[in-house]
């Protein structure tokens, strides 16, 4: 990972906390960065995780980052477990892996009690264990820690230590901020000190390259057959992965790692087949008929980070027409962002419905209905005004969503996937609830509208009918979410300001002309009287173009002012 030239100024007046900084961060680095209070550390921090980006200059190259931020909260309405199977996944493990990852890390620092109580009931240290624990859970590439050992007691102060040479002996750069100089001391490979908004590199007493310096857990090598194509994903410890010119496959590991390694490929459907396993560096014995000549095996490119310095090696059946080094078995590189992208909005879903927030705009568009939409009233009427009232409520919705984590809980996940994508993933969140809301309103009306035009003379058709309601629904979702999302962080962050102008700007959208959402409401309005049905194609596809160009406009704001 490189800086180059990066300064850091919060607002286009204020003082430059950060100026001109030139960093490279390789791999298998562990940084120490220093400096008075109030000089920069933590804008640094936040600029190398990436949850903040700078104002000038250019960070590139940054790997898969995690990061645990100087302030944990503890009010998430979640268990501590359920948070961490949440974090693992948006990490991109499978909720299984999550899940023992979670306990493995929750019990190294003593507190495996605690996996299902609430956040909220949980001690600061406890919180500061989780805040931790997500961290670690996903091995990153770059480990970010902000004073992560505050409010940990001793215990698990130096089972934080260890965790932290450990990453490092797997091959992450990982950097931190400690008031304690003796933190990590004689591990550190480069001590950095802020101070006048200047990075500069101060000897580091008793650093020695990490390469002979650093202990390195002990490691297992592992062999394997398998008749699966591709290795299972989210292999556990972050095995290098070689072939073999016979078709096997040979994976390295800590030693740490290799129970959780072989379950994982034992239990793979289809399963793999395990042929020897042996100290790293030793030939790896067969538990078959001993092969008459040791495997050759044809290392695949491997971009980041360096290989292993040591490690435990398993072995399996060839993939043909792999792109080289797709089939690494980091859990982590190999997997969709989209797949992590959903597991955001799982997770930001599920904060919704658990923070009860959304009871107040789901009461309101209830009284909105009961007061508005009577049974044996004509259809096509009755769709279009529970499609209007559901603007407002989105535009409220999108709010919460975007509002609703604490910044640091948010920090958190935008280290893992970009600020960019946790805001996106708060808006899908608000248009999916709002459509579960248009949804039911819809069906309510079907069922206790009738059929008919307002003069009741003419007979409405109710499969078109419900799919211009669908749509109508939609429309008015996607312009409240704009609505919403213009009207909140990162465009207002003040609550009052995004109040002020949410309510002329629902208005706006409703009686404007060329709303899609007006449109829309129109059509289906207008052909109640005559009892035509207009399905609003055009609307629906005007509506789409708004939000996606307002969530582009306001993710790529979130990215350079969070
Ligand atoms: N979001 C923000 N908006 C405005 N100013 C900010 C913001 N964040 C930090 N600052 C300012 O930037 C400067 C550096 O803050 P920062 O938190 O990076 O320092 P620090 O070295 O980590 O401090 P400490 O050791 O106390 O944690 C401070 O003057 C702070 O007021």
């Amino acid at each position: 990972m490189n800086l180059r030239g990066v300064g850091r100024r919060y607002g286009p007046r204020g003082p430059w906390v950060l100026r001109g900084a030139d960093l490279v961060l390789p791999p298998r680095t562990l940084v120490r960065v220093e400096g008075a209070n109030g000089t920069g550390k933590s804008t640094l921090l936040r600029l190398l995780a990436g949850i903040d980006a700078p104002t000038e200059g250019r960070l590139t190259g940054r790997p898969r980052t995690a990061y645990v931020p100087e302030r944990f909260p503890g009010a998430l309405p979640f268990t501590a477990g359920g948070y961490l199977v949440h974090l693992g996944r948006v990490h991109g493990l499978d909720t299984v892996e999550a899940g023992r990852r979670a306990d493995r890390w929750l019990a190294r620092f003593g507190a495996a009690g605690c996996s299902r109580t609430p956040m909220a009931r949980l001690s600061k240290g406890t919180s500061q264990k989780v805040a931790v624990a997500q961290a670690l859970l996903a091995e990153p590439d770059l480990l970010v820690l902000d004073e992560a050992w505050t409010g940990l007691d001793a215990a698990a102060r130096d089972e934080l230590d260890r965790a932290v040479t450990e990453r490092v002996a797997d091959g992450a750069t990982v950097v931190f901020v400690d008031h304690d100089p003796r933190r990590q001391s004689g591990a550190v490979d480069v001590t950095y000190r802020l101070g006048g908004g200047r990075l500069v590199a101060v000897p580091t007493a008793g650093a020695k390259p990490p390469a002979v310096s650093r202990a390195v857990p002990p490691r297992i090598r592992i062999e394997a057959e398998g008749s699966a194509a591709v290795l299972p994903s989210g292999l556990p410890g972050a095995p290098v992965v070689e072939r073999d010119t016979s078709g096997g496959v040979r994976l390295t590991v800590a030693a740490t790692h290799s129970d959780d390694l072989l379950r994982a490929l034992l239990t793979a459907r289809p399963g793999w087949h395990i042929t020897g396993l042996a100290p790293a560096g030793a030939r790896v014995p067969s538990t078959d008929a001993a092969p008459t000549s040791p495997p050759s095996p044809t290392p695949l490119p491997i971009p980041t980070p360096a290989p292993a310095r040591d490690g435990a090696t398993a072995t399996g059946s060839g993939v043909p027409g792999r792109t080289p080094g797709a089939d690494r078995a980091v859990p982590f590189p190999g997997i969709p962002r989209g797949r992590r992208f959903a597991a955001l909005v799982r997770c930001q879903a599920a904060l919704l419905a658990r923070s009860q927030r959304w009871l107040a705009p789901v009461l309101l568009y209830a009284a909105f209905l009961a007061v508005g939409v009577q049974a044996g009233q004509p259809v096509l009427d009755s769709l279009g005004y529970a499609a209007a009232g559901l603007l407002p409520v989105t535009a409220w919705l999108t709010r919460l969503c975007v509002t609703q984590e604490p910044p640091a809980a948010r920090a958190v996940v935008a280290a893992a996937l970009g600020p960019a994508r946790v805001h996106g993933a708060a808006l899908v969140t608000a248009v999916g609830a709002a459509l579960v809301l248009g949804t039911v309103a819809t069906a309510f009306v079907l069922l206790t509208g009738e059929p008919l035009s307002n003069d009741r003379t003419a007979a409405v058709p109710l499969p078109p009918a419900a799919l211009a309601g669908l749509l109508t629904a939609l429309c008015c979702a996607l312009v409240g979410t704009a609505v919403g999302a213009l009207c909140s962080r990162p465009v207002l962050h003040r609550r009052g300001w995004s109040l002020a102008t949410t309510v002329p700007v629902v208005l706006l959208a409703v009686v404007t002309d060329g709303s899609p959402a007006k449109r829309a409401v129109t059509g289906l309005v207008s052909g109640s009287r005559d009892g035509t049905v207009r399905v609003p194609l055009l609307a629906s596809a005007g509506a789409l173009l708004l939000a996606a160009a307002v969530t582009a406009l306001t993710a790529r704001l979130a990215s350079s002012r969070e």
